[in-house]
């Protein structure tokens, strides 16, 4: 087709066009302009050729090849759209709508100094275009996000979670993949020192399923609904993009353990990396088994949902917290904000140290625990495992408080030690807290802080020793009086190892209220 012809042709397909745009029938809008796309027979142009006929067959193609590309990008196959925005690039690197295309398209794929180069080029165009000027900002923010994994949630905290959840750039921190010696297989490890709260990976679900689960009859067809619909989702996105396909051949599937299972770079999952071009074989069972190994629910003890709707249920994969292994004294834990994972240290750690966060709730004594690990199919030996192992603590040995008391004392237990068996025993000291409550024996706040400090170092930051602590104080004088005590000094450092360092202080305090409200109702 000449230029004039194909200019005229474009035309005429408009009005289908926009009527298929309004219907979001993307299906049938890219198969409108793949007909019109190869009738034109792409001439071998270049830039260059700038005789009348050229230029207007370059821009109309341009045009064609820039709305397919955004027809693929609503149906999320990314690496197709990428490809024609490429190709319309080519013919006129200055045009608009592909440049504007292509940077949408790199944002979706988190390359984002690559999108704010496509909105910069865009921006000198239509310098006043303000749908454009924003894009650049936003781009520009994810862009210095995802170097730094500085985030700060406070205002959305200080608005009790109302607006839009605050979009979040994928960042890898000072970690990477190798051979775990306590698990088999690999692990993600610290590359530096780590304090407290310092974000080390914040990555965005492949898929996420949410849904309202009924507590009552109905609660397990409507979690396998959930779950079916996940899985097509899933298979759907590892359809479209190559890069995604690429990353989830990289997760376990159960069946190989040990050495056998390739470490792969950290590279790969690093915001930028570019598109995997090769085409990797759907193998549908291989992907099943993934999901089945590597899925996480929010729910987890270990993982705090931000702004969650009431009844709301999730699950979702997520690629770099998947080499994170179990452990009973874990060092990270999880928040989630929106479809984004933000996994954080709960408590100090050391260069070369295992990050691991707890697959089950830790709070229990050993014996429990492995049942629990059990279900999952591994036999936990971290350090915890194996000090009350070695202890050969008897069962019904330790009930409450004062029996446990008795053996950190009588076995000289300091530090860590102490701190594992005060984890393992918890719920007897808060059937014992309660007691002591409802008789109205005062006991001092050292009480609580003394075993949630502990608790706190040995096994990292939970949710439950905090919220403990919370309702004490507010109890107390300490909390919500604006007297900045030592124990609130103490209180906020364990709220960075439960919540990890995403807010201000003023909205840590703010937060508090909220949890101890949605307690108490
Ligand atoms: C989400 S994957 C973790 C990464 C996995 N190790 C890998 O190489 O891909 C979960 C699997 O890791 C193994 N695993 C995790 N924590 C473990 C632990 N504490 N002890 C032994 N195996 C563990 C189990 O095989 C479990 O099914």
């Amino acid at each position: 087709m000449k230029g004039s012809a194909a200019e005229l042709e474009m035309l005429k397909l408009r009005s289908t066009a926009t009527e298929l745009l309004l219907k979001e029938d993307w299906n049938k809008y890219i198969n409108l302009y793949s007909r019109f796309i190869s009738r034109c027979h792409f001439p071998q142009t270049s830039p260059n050729d700038d005789d009348d006929d050229s230029t207007k067959l370059r821009q109309t193609l341009c045009s064609a090849l820039s709305n397919r590309a955004e027809g693929y990008s609503k149906l999320r196959d990314l690496s197709a759209a990428l490809i024609d925005c490429d190709h319309a690039l080519k013919l006129n690197p200055f045009h608009l709508k592909a440049l504007v295309c292509k940077g949408k398209v790199l944002l979706d794929l988190h390359c984002y100094s690559q999108a704010f180069e496509c909105f910069h080029r865009a921006k000198a165009l239509a310098s006043t275009d303000s749908a454009i000027s924003q894009l650049l900002k936003r781009s520009q923010k994810l862009d210095s996000q995802s170097k730094t994994g500085f985030i700060d949630l406070s205002d959305w905290v200080l608005n009790e979670f109302n607006g839009t959840c605050p979009e979040l750039a994928e960042f890898v921190g000072n970690v990477e993949i190798r051979r775990s010696e306590a698990c088999g297989g690999r692990g993600l490890f610290a590359t530096r020192n780590i304090e407290a709260g310092t974000p080390l990976v914040i990555t965005k679900a492949v898929v996420l399923g949410r849904g309202i689960m009924p507590k009552a009859a109905g609660g397990e067809t409507a979690r396998l609904v959930m779950w079916k619909d996940f899985v097509d989702k899933i298979l759907d996105a590892v359809k479209k993009c190559n890069k995604t396909r690429a990353l989830l051949y990289t997760l376990s599937t159960g069946d190989v353990e040990g050495s056998d299972l390739t470490v792969p770079k950290i590279e790969l999952f690093k915001p930028e990396c570019a598109a995997d071009t090769k085409r990797f074989e759907l193998d549908v069972e291989r992907i099943l088994k993934v999901l089945d190994v590597n899925c996480l629910t929010e729910e987890s003890v270990s993982a705090k949902v931000m702004g969650k709707k009431k009844g709301c249920c999730g699950v979702g994969l997520w690629f770099l917290p998947s080499f994170v292994n179990h452990s009973c004294c874990p060092n990270a834990r999880r928040l989630h904000v929106g479809d984004s994972m933000v996994l954080y240290a709960s408590r100090d750690v050391k260069e070369g140290e295992e990050i691991t966060f707890a697959y089950f709730d830790v709070l229990w004594p050993l014996h429990e625990r492995r049942e629990m690990a059990k279900r999952w199919g591994f036999l936990c030996s971290c350090k915890r495992c194996s000090f009350e192992e070695e202890k050969g603590l008897e069962l019904g040995e330790l009930n409450g408080m004062d029996g446990v008391e008795d053996k950190v004392s009588k076995w000289g237990l300091n530090g860590k030690e102490k701190g594992y068996l005060r984890a393992s025993f918890w719920m007897g000291y808060c059937n014992e807290w309660e007691k002591l409550k409802r008789r109205r024996v005062e006991r001092r706040i050292t009480e609580e802080i003394a075993v949630a400090g502990s608790i706190f170092d040995a096994v990292g930051g939970d949710e439950r020793v905090l919220r403990t602590l919370l309702k004490k104080m507010k109890n107390g004088s300490g909390f919500g009086h604006g007297v900045e005590t030592e124990e609130m000094e103490k209180l906020m450092r364990m709220a960075r190892g439960v919540y990890g360092r995403v807010m201000k202080r003023r909205a840590m305090k703010a937060f508090f209220e909220l949890e101890l409200s949605s307690t108490s109702s």
